[in-house]
């Protein structure tokens, strides 16, 4: 099924950002890049917000947040009650992350993973449905009061 994705980050992430767009595109995902355009310095900051409020207003299906440890996207994104933002560097994180915690968004640590291990980590992330039941109970109990 074609999603509407929302990818964006830092300059740390440019590079891996511009290798995913083209995953993306090979899997006829429409895509909306919230920048940076080039790998000169920029604040991440600058680049999530408006990606998360994409995802909160359900203009994108899912984020995908690049920057050089995922920290700094991954707490950014997280403001937003709507958002749950996963930083993953394995696979597996981010099977279980959409599996287990319904993440809406997946933050990658562009100095920390390979070129492949991002990759897979973003086609197994928008491959994986919630799992909900028991799971359902937790993430519903997430959001602050
Ligand atoms: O998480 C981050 C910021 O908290 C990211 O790793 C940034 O990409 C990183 O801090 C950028 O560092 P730089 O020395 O300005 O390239």
């Amino acid at each position: 099924m074609a999603l509407n994705i929302a990818i964006g980050g830092d300059h740390a992430g440019y590079t891996y950002k511009g290798m995913i767009k083209e995953v993306l595109a090979a899997l006829g995902h429409q895509v909306q890049d919230f920048g940076p355009d080039s790998d000169a310095s920029v604040d991440y900051p600058d680049h999530v917000h408006p990606l998360a409020k994409a995802v909160v207003s359900k203009e994108a299906d899912f984020g995908i947040l690049i920057c050089g440890s995922g920290n700094g996207v991954a707490m950014t994104a997280n403001k937003y009650q709507e958002i749950r933002a996963a930083l993953c560097w394995e696979v597996e994180l981010a099977k279980l992350a959409r599996e287990h915690n319904n993440a809406n968004v997946l933050c990658i640590p562009a100095r920390f993973v390979s070129e492949e291990v991002a990759k897979e980590m973003v086609r197994t992330f928008l491959g994986t449905a919630f799992e909900g039941g028991r799971h359902l109970n937790r993430v519903n109990k997430i959001a602050a009061c």
